[in-house]
């Protein structure tokens, strides 16, 4: 043979599993990315295609999903140590298994209501054309998530849709915002002399508007992401004279229930449910809110911002 076997292993690598426990209102989460590496016994499914000492990726999947119900996440390493004895304990000819974990770290807003830990990305636009002023702000990668609180129902259907209707869901997005402040440099009387107008407290204002955006994710009863973006919309609007209109880019960042039924357990929502972080396709929700009276001149393309 001109050829022999090196070094090999294989598994499932990022499985995203989400775990909510409920304690009443409040609400513990844990969110990993799981990634196993199997070897042992391989040269046959190599050489000859043979694949009887495969245990499939599928089943190192499944397998987190299932530990994550049955043993809990207590510890990102705790929860590998599992894993891992698993596989190499049940299977012959599996004589090694590394596991790799990250947790992705999550502050509490509220009982239900999460943001990612590590600062979003704060951005600015300035346009001037000798006379008139226009300052964009805003904000991208605040990352949200209620565990509950959330529900989608009631939509159309026609002979595609397949969507369960959901009373109870998680409702994660990655907050994409950008407002247009009133302020243009133009006095009162309407000539263009820069120091007569005031400018907005531009640090004040845009901390204060973070807070309105969080304060109405976590508050809102959601029916729909779109309700929620007019709410986060509205507040803001609502709170901060200085702003005319504020633009949202949001992606529904889909949590399914995985079906655990197969395993003999069940995964219900008010017991240690676990849920499968989908990363794509998203749905992507975007909507301008203005006050009223206000012209609309955020472009409506604001990721290129
Ligand atoms: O909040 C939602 N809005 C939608 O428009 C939509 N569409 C979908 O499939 N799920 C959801 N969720």
């Amino acid at each position: 043979m001109p050829t022999i076997l090196g070094q090999n292993q294989y598994g499932k690598a990022e499985t995203r599993v989400v775990k909510v426990v409920r304690d009443g209102d409040t609400h513990h989460l844990k969110d990993l990315s799981v990634s196993v590496a199997l070897s042992g016994d391989m040269d046959a499914v190599h050489y000859s295609g043979d694949n009887a000492n495969v245990l499939p990726t599928d089943t190192t999947k499944n397998t987190v999903y299932a530990f994550a119900k049955e043993r809990g996440v207590e510890s990102a390493e705790h929860f590998g140590i599992e894993l891992a004895r698993h596989f190499v304990a049940s299977q012959e000819s599996i004589h090694r298994a590394r596991v790799r974990i990250e947790e992705y770290a999550w502050e509490r807003l509220a009982g239900h209501s999460f943001a990612r830990k590590g600062q979003e990305t704060r951005v600015a636009e300035i346009t001037y054309d000798g006379a008139r002023w226009q300052v964009v702000a805003g904000l991208k990668d605040l990352t949200v998530l209620n565990s509950t609180n959330s529900e989608f129902w009631g939509y159309a259907k026609d002979r595609y849709t397949t969507l369960q209707e959901a009373y109870d869901r998680i409702l994660a997005t990655d907050v994409s915002a950008r407002w247009r402040y009133g302020w243009d440099g133009a006095a009162a009387d309407g000539s263009a002399a820069a120091a007569s107008a005031p400018a907005p407290d531009w640090n004040r204002s845009y901390e204060e508007t973070r807070r309105h955006i969080l304060a109405a994710f976590a508050g809102t009863y959601s029916r729909s992401l779109q309700q929620t973006l007019y709410a986060m919309g509205t507040r803001v609007v609502e709170h901060r004279d200085e702003i005319e209109e504020i633009r949202f880019s949001l992606p529904n960042k889909h949590h399914f229930l995985v079906d655990l039924e197969p395993f003999g357990l069940t995964n219900d929502v008010a017991d240690g449910a676990v849920y499968f972080a989908a990363d794509r396709p998203y749905g992507l929700i975007e909507a301008t809110v203005l006050r009223d009276g206000a012209d609309a001149r955020i472009p409506v393309d604001t990721t290129t911002l």
